[in-house]
């Protein structure tokens, strides 16, 4: 702007004030103070007040001059009948129009405008876009008597004003409660008009970007928007896998169960884990829907009800990120043997320790496995610590810590796979403690990584001696001591528990704490992507359930009228661009966008054309969107189930 637009003349001119003279201006305070902080005409001239402290003009005064900024005559006829306020300011900006985004509508100007400093079409470039509004005096930037107040300083105080979660609905339509909270955010502004918040446009496509700030955005692809190939293969591969059936298995459909899938990998009867055969089955439950992985102990004949009751009370309270969940135990005669069968959360394509570490490379049997490296080993060795403790607490014990009862759900996540079924099974024949019982917990938990340390499983290792001397070739001496320390039997009158070996190993377990906090992070991030793209979804299902539908509710070509036929060029235009010369366009990144700012309901305007280029529509987000709820409101009062949510 033009440095003279701001003189205190220029100023009093415009707003119609007669020129002052000499001592009357004395007492005037210079506007340009009141706007802008300081008079750069101060010491050339400007006859005006620079000292806001001094005289300030008593509020009955104004009322009494001849011509004042609070004189009717320069209040417009639209704000009369609002409260009259005292002001010392300019009443330029009371005169100028009422700010109103772009597409709201035409604001009613008042016609005895005078040129104004506060240019409202000006000031909408500075209006982020979507602005919801109330108060047709606000318009996004705080704006009171002719003073603009920064509205990137004002966020700074906003930030830690930001209302709690909760206090509004980040997915309503229209924002006037935000607008009628904004109050709060402005204490100090008693005496303005509170300007609204200006909350962060929730609705636009917001992805992070913590973890790609090295790229340019011009090298985003198009996997930038969806979360990397490897993490869905992988979720995908469970997924399918969960799905996965076999029609003409041969296995019986239990009680409660159905579509029993076998997870064993080879058909060997071995009874070395719990005396009995076991098998593993992916079934789902009839009442919930939910998989599930049963294992069945072959054979067992159940001769104490109350042993399934008792354990299964205890096992229930267990709930542990390293511990496989038990739900239920039960007989049945479904198998055509008595069978105990045991309910455990299904964790698709888990493999146990024992097939991944223990077992040589498949197609080359002469090849020993690799070594476990060592921050695996210590991975593993925290979860089991972090599983005994908390079975330990519990006044319980593992009792199953073998390599093939142990499962590996995800890269160097384990979880103990068989709890509960010694407990059951060894339920009247048991004669030791449980504190005996956990004693031996921890010495399995040493041979356990013993096994996976040399690569013979807990039955061959018959010379421990020899094979924790062999660790020092591979692995630390802090590893060889942990290792030894659980195998060894506590000096007499003491007992060793878990406890010790937590504080013996905290060093790792805080880089493996540190660790599982990264990975958090990153599926934190990607799980934000995942919700920007969940709502695009939500929206395209909803249009495509409006455009092309035909006739609706005795309509005849219902989706091609009115709002719809908008809609339909509106899906043209995101879905069905074309070159210049007539190849498809197919960026992502247009179509995430335009449903995301239709979402959202910009004020951004957007050009519709029909195929045949004889129509052109050319209107905003906010009045696509009005068009997009009114025909889908349409659509669920004459659908049978009523709004989306209230059925699957
Ligand atoms: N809760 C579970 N969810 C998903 N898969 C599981 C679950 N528990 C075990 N499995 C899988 O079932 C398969 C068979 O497990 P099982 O414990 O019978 O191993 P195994 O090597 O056959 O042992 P054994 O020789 O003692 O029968 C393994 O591949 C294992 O990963």
């Amino acid at each position: 702007m033009a440095a003279t637009r701001y003189s205190s003349n220029d100023l009093r001119r415009q707003v119609g004030s007669p020129r002052s003279k000499g001592r009357e201006n004395k007492d005037t305070l210079c506007r340009n103070i009141l706007i802008y902080g300081n008079c750069r005409y101060e010491d050339q001239g400007c006859t005006f007040n620079h000292d806001q402290n001094k005289n300030p003009p008593p509020q009955g005064d104004v009322v009494k001059k001849a011509f004042n900024v609070d004189s009717p005559s320069f209040t417009p006829a639209s704000q009369q009948s609002a409260p009259a306020k005292k002001s010392t300011l300019s009443s330029q900006a009371a005169s100028a129009a009422p700010f109103t985004p772009r597409g709201v509508g035409t604001p009613s100007l008042p016609q005895t405008v005078e040129p104004s400093v506060f240019n409202p079409a000006a000031i909408r470039e500075f209006t982020p876009q979507n602005y919801d509004i109330s108060n047709t005096n606000t318009n996004g930037v705080t704006q009171d008597n002719g003073l603009y107040n920064d509205p990137f300083t004002a966020m700074g105080s906003m930030a830690s004003a930001l209302p709690a979660a909760g206090q509004f609905n980040l997915y309503a339509a229209e924002h006037n409660a935000l607008t009628a909270s904004g109050a709060q955010f402005y204490p100090q502004h008693g005496a303005f008009p509170t300007a609204p918040l200006q909350p962060p446009n929730y609705h636009l496509y917001q992805p992070f970007d913590t973890y790609r700030q090295d790229l340019q955005p011009w090298q985003r692809a198009t996997y930038d928007f969806f979360m990397p190939a490897k993490m869905r293969e992988e979720i995908q591969r469970k997924m399918f896998a969960t799905q996965q059936v076999m029609p003409n298995s041969g296995l019986p459909q239990l009680e409660r169960w159905h579509s029993l899938f076998p997870l064993d990998t080879n058909n060997r009867k071995n009874t070395s884990s719990f005396g009995y055969p076991s098998w593993v089955y992916k079934a789902q439950n009839s009442r919930t829907g939910s998989h599930y992985a049963l294992r069945r102990l072959e054979g067992y004949r159940l001769t104490n009800e109350k042993a399934i009751l008792s354990v299964m009370k205890e096992w229930k309270k267990i709930k542990n990120a390293s511990i496989v969940t038990v739900h239920e135990a039960f007989t049945t005669r479904e198998f055509g043997d008595s069978s105990l069968i045991f309910a455990y959360d299904y964790h698709p394509l888990s493999k146990t320790l024992q097939e991944q570490h223990l077992q040589p490379a498949h197609g080359n049997r002469y090849r020993a496995p690799s070594a476990v490296p060592e921050n695996v080993l210590w991975g593993y060795i925290c979860q089991i610590a972090n599983a005994l403790k908390t079975i330990h607490s519990n006044k319980l014990a593992a009792r199953c810590l073998e390599p093939s009862k142990i499962i590996l759900t995800d890269h160097n996540r384990i979880r103990l796979a068989a709890c509960a079924i010694l407990d059951v099974v060894q339920f009247e024949i048991n004669t030791k403690t449980v504190q005996e019982l956990q004693q031996e917990d921890l010495v399995k938990f040493g041979r356990l990584v013993l096994s996976l340390a040399t690569g013979a499983p807990p039955a061959h290792l018959n010379n421990i001696q020899a094979a924790l001397d062999s660790l020092g070739a591979k692995y630390s001496a802090n590893l060889r001591d942990a290792v030894a320390w659980l195998i060894a039997p506590p000096n007499p009158g003491e007992s060793k528990s878990i406890d010790n070996l937590i504080s013996g190993v905290a060093t790792h377990m805080t880089t493996f704490f540190d660790l599982s906090l990264q990975d958090n992070d990153e599926k934190q991030f990607h799980l934000a992507k995942e919700l920007e793209n969940g709502r695009v979804a939500r929206s395209v299902m909803k249009l495509m359930t409006v455009v092309e539908r035909g006739d609706l509710g005795g309509t005849q070509a219902w989706s091609e009228t009115g709002d719809r036929y908008q809609l339909k060029l509106f899906r043209d235009y995101v879905f069905h661009r074309v070159e210049a010369d007539g190849k498809p366009n197919l960026s992502i990144g247009h179509m995430l966008t335009c449903m995301s700012k239709l979402e959202a309901g910009v004020d951004e305007m957007v050009a519709l054309t029909s195929r045949d280029n004889e129509t052109v529509f050319v209107l905003t987000y906010r009045e696509l969107k009005k068009m997009f709820d009114r025909s889908f409101n349409e659509l669920v009062k004459h659908s049978k189930t009523g709004a989306p949510g209230a059925n699957n």
